[in-house]
């Protein structure tokens, strides 16, 4: 991965963006949906720009630029059409310690800006490390058809009740079950069921959890698609030897790792509702299938 996606926080970030063209316009079209402080300098200047200015949202100068424009930045983009002086601006900003974009030259890039979909608190980030900017575009075609505008209201009714889930369920794996059961509940939505979904959601905590059979030696492609989803909600995963990493790519990352449990510590896990993902020798799933009727063994074809 040369490039490694993540959130910036850009309340306190501070952000030049050099050249007012077609495409540093596009750049600002996303950042001026952040709460960054944003200065844009150039001699001329497209219309899409102007209005920004006209609006507040930036600050404008109309002018080449010049060395005291790079300092005491964060991001500085560099969008002018001349290669070369892109490239110098590229080393003075980086002299002067901000993180630098150059729109057309990838190799000069600290960050590159991906492709956008926004629904308020969701956001996904698309890039083909500069491969394909125009695949990157069609991605976000199919994902903004995916994922309705209901999301950004539903995020943020679901942030104002964390601090309530986290005060009336104590566990990390009772709040994460609670949040399984209210999406399984209330979908993508948001409407006047929304709430009542959400209330509804603390009611019915299930009693008791899952074992989760897998030979080491099984083909991690040729599980059935079923096992994904219960793959994704396991609170552990057990296992004698290093999991093989094809099945490593199919589980919940943050599971907890343990080493082999005894049978009356596996029946107690159970019994409190964990959710644990046995990776085994074959003959060690066949006594636990003996031991536990009630596991699941997943294997190619079934579970
Ligand atoms: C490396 C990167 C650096 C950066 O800009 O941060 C970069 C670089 C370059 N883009 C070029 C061209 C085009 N870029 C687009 C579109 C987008 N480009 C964007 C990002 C990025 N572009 C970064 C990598 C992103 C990734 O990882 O995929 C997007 C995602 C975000 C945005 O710009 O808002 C936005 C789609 C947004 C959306 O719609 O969702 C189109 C299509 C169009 O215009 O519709 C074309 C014309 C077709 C083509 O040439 O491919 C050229 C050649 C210039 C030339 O030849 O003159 C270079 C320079 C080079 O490759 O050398
Ligand atoms: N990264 C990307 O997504 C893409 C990048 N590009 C590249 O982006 C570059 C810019 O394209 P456009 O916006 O269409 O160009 P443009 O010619 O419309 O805009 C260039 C801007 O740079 C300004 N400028 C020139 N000299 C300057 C200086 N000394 N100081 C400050 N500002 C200065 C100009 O006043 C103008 O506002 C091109 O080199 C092109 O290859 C093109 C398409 C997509």
């Amino acid at each position: 991965m040369q490039y490694f996606p993540l959130f910036l926080n850009t309340q306190r970030l501070n952000v030049l963006i050099v050249g007012a063209g077609e495409v540093a316009c596009r750049k600002l079209d996303l950042l001026s949906r952040t709460e960054a402080s944003i200065e844009v300098v150039a001699p001329e200047v497209c219309g899409g720009i102007l209005d920004y200015a006209r609006a507040e949202r930036i600050t404008l100068q109309q002018r080449a630029v010049v060395d005291a424009d790079l300092q005491h930045r964060d991001l500085v983009y560099i969008a002018t059409a001349n290669q070369s002086l892109n490239l110098q601006l590229a080393v003075q900003a980086k002299e002067a310690g901000a993180m630098v974009n150059v729109v057309d030259t990838p190799a000069a890039c600290d960050f590159i800006t991906p492709s956008i979909v926004d629904r308020g608190r969701l956001i996904v980030a698309i890039s083909t490390a500069g491969a394909a900017p125009v695949f990157a575009r069609d991605v976000r075609a199919k994902l903004e058809a995916m994922l309705p505008a209901s999301l950004t209201p539903l995020f943020d009714f679901i942030a104002s009740k964390r601090s309530e889930v986290q005060q009336r369920l104590t566990t990390g794996p009772e709040r994460r079950r609670f949040w399984e059961r209210f999406f399984a509940l209330n979908g993508e939505q948001f409407n006047g069921h929304t709430l009542q979904k959400y209330q509804q959601s603390f009611a019915n905590d299930i009693e008791h959890g899952e074992l989760l059979l897998l030979a080491d030696n099984c083909p991690a492609e040729f599980l059935p698609l079923a096992a994904l989803p219960l793959l994704q909600r396991i609170d552990a995963v057990v296992s004698i030897d290093d999991i093989p990493p094809a099945i490593a790519e199919l589980m919940r990352r943050d599971a907890e790792r343990l080493e082999m449990l005894s049978n009356s510590e596996l029946l107690k896990a159970w019994e409190i509702g964990q959710r644990l993902l046995l990776v085994l020798p074959v003959a060690e799933v066949e006594r636990l299938k003996i031991a536990f009727p009630f596991a699941k063994h997943l294997r190619p074809g079934a579970i």
